[in-house]
């Protein structure tokens, strides 16, 4: 088992420890890591902020700067931002004065303020723009001992009334109360960052400080886009479609063939060698032509439109030399559809996939070997009950469950990995049929280890999200579209 590219999310007790432990307190390695966070931010920003149509030439910063090293990263992701964007305009708001900065950060504020005095100035909250392109809040981080002064309080509330197109935080939202879209966790992920409401989304910024850091499969962690590195590697030039396994995915009904045909487009870009598809017989020739790479099987269907007990033998001429089969998307509820999934699974000697419709109790019990399951929060608790706890459920299902979600998390019984990437484009039907035929897909191909296929396939889905989100934005985009963007990002790997 190759267990999954990730880093431990750590308290931030924990996180404190590491850095005292990575740094020494050696002021000289303490501005390094600065440096490198603040640069990491300022990096992060400008490609996350294409999802909002990007920062304009001449457009608007303003740096909230606390008395710490949080403020400090926002001071040099500030001078980083104004090498990115020479004539961007700067307001700087100290606070708690300009008198409080560390020495550190008072070095990073000495840094930007030397830089072009013009275009970076010093704003107190009265005069605050009513308007910025972006903000970067850097004035509580990690280190921050609830309560907040009500004067302190008061400001941030007042932050959040502003019109800002792209609002950043570092480590933590502030105080709680500051809201952001995206918080950069720069060197760990903390856990009060993952359930913080004000956050936004998390970022998780590798500053390297895990460089001892021997992967357990325990305790959360947060998974990083190194799990995808292997798939961009050259291929064996003596390599055979076999090599790759075969999938075979049943799914789709007459309500909802598309499920199918979506899950068909993230299994063909998985690399995996080869696909056979069982739909109703009266979806194969059309999708055929979308998509004649797959091996398309009619198969027979019920009056109302689902695919019946029969498909059970076609499944059977077909499963030979199958390595993995997926089922789900966009089956329907219909009895006698689920008694034939349950029967497959039964069937088949292989690791199975589930997702969608064939959440079900009985499907999922019926399966004899390894399973990846893939439900959204309402299927989770139609599996596993009303609260149930994802590692304790997989632990005792004998699964690798992948828990959808804003934040996906995924579990075999042992650690819990979180994936921070991925975005509300993904919030719209279809997106994961995708990620269930994704992950069909690389399931065939590393059948023995579905933990693997299955947070790799989260990662590869939420990155390809994000590349799609930065070409088109978040309203005027289409499902379809997003296993298009799979390729592209394995291309950043050289
Ligand atoms: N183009 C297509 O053909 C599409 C077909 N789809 C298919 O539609 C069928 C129904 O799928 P749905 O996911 O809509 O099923 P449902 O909406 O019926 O979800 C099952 C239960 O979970 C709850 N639920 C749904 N999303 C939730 C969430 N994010 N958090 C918490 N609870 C949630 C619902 O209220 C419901 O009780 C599936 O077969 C699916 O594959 C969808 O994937 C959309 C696209
Ligand atoms: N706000 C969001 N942020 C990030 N990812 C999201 C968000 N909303 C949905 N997703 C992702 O989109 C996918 C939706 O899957 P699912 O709920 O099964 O919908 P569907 O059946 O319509 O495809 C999941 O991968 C989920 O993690």
């Amino acid at each position: 088992m190759t267990l999954p590219a990730s880093h431990p999310i750590l308290t931030c007790a924990e996180a404190k420890a590491l850095e005292a432990r990575v740094l020494g307190g050696d002021e000289a390695a303490e501005w390094r890591a600065m440096s490198a966070a603040g640069a990491a931010i300022a990096t992060a920003m400008r490609e996350d902020m294409r999802e909002a149509g990007g920062f304009p030439a001449g457009g608007r910063l303003l740096v909230l700067v606390g008395k710490g090293h949080n403020g400090g990263d926002a001071l040099i992701a500030a001078r980083v931002w104004r090498t990115f964007f020479p004539a961007a305009r700067v307001d700087v708001w100290f606070a708690f004065g300009e008198r409080a900065l560390r020495p550190l950060t008072a070095r990073a504020w000495r840094e930007l303020a030397t830089v072009d005095a013009e275009r970076v100035r010093v704003v107190s909250a009265e005069e605050w723009g009513a308007r910025y392109d972006a903000s970067v809040d850097g004035v509580f981080g990690f280190q921050f001992r609830p309560p907040v002064d009500e004067a302190t309080k008061a400001l941030l509330l007042r932050f959040n009334e502003l019109d800002v197109r792209f609002r950043a935080a570092v480590d933590l939202p502030s105080a709680d109360v500051a809201r952001a879209d995206f918080t950069y966790a720069t060197g760990s992920v903390k856990t009060p960052v993952v359930d913080a409401e004000m956050a936004g989304r998390v970022r998780y910024l590798d500053l390297g400080f895990f460089r001892d850091d021997v992967v357990k499969d325990e305790g959360e962690r947060a998974l990083r886009r190194e799990i995808l590195a292997p798939l961009a590697r050259l291929r064996p030039a003596r390599g055979d479609k076999r090599n790759y396994g075969q999938l075979i995915i049943v799914a789709g009904s007459r309500s909802y063939p598309g499920a199918a045909l979506l899950a068909t487009l993230g299994a063909l870009q998985s690399g995996v060698g080869m696909l056979t598809v069982l739909v109703p017989e009266t979806c194969a020739a059309a999708f055929a032509a979308r998509a004649p790479d797959a091996m398309w099987v009619g198969c027979p269907v019920t009056p109302e439109g689902g695919l019946a007990l029969d498909t059970l033998s076609v499944l059977r001429e077909r499963m030979g030399r199958a390595t993995a089969l997926m089922v789900g998307p966009g089956l329907g509820r219909e009895k006698e559809t689920l008694a034939m999934i349950a029967e497959a699974v039964k069937l088949v000697d292989m690791p199975v996939a589930i997702d969608a419709d064939a959440l079900q109790p009985e499907i999922v019990a019926a399966v004899k070997g390894a399973k990846v399951l893939t439900p959204h929060a309402g299927e989770f608790a139609r599996i596993a009950g009303k609260g149930a706890d994802l590692r304790a459920y997989a632990q005792a299902a004998n699964a690798t469950v992948v828990l959808k979600g804003p934040v996906t998390r995924v579990s075999s019984g042992g650690g819990v990995y979180q994936s921070f990437f991925g975005g509300p484009v993904l919030a719209r039907g279809g997106s994961g049929d995708v990620l269930s035929g994704l992950c069909g897909g690389l399931l065939a191909q590393t059948p023995d280890d579905p933990l693997l296929a299955a947070t790799r396939a989260t990662v590869w889905h939420g990155v390809a999200a994000d590349a799609l989100a930065r070409m088109v934005g978040h309203t005027a985009a289409r499902t379809a579209d997003l296993p298009g963007r799979l390729s592209e990002i394995l291309r950043r790997f050289a």
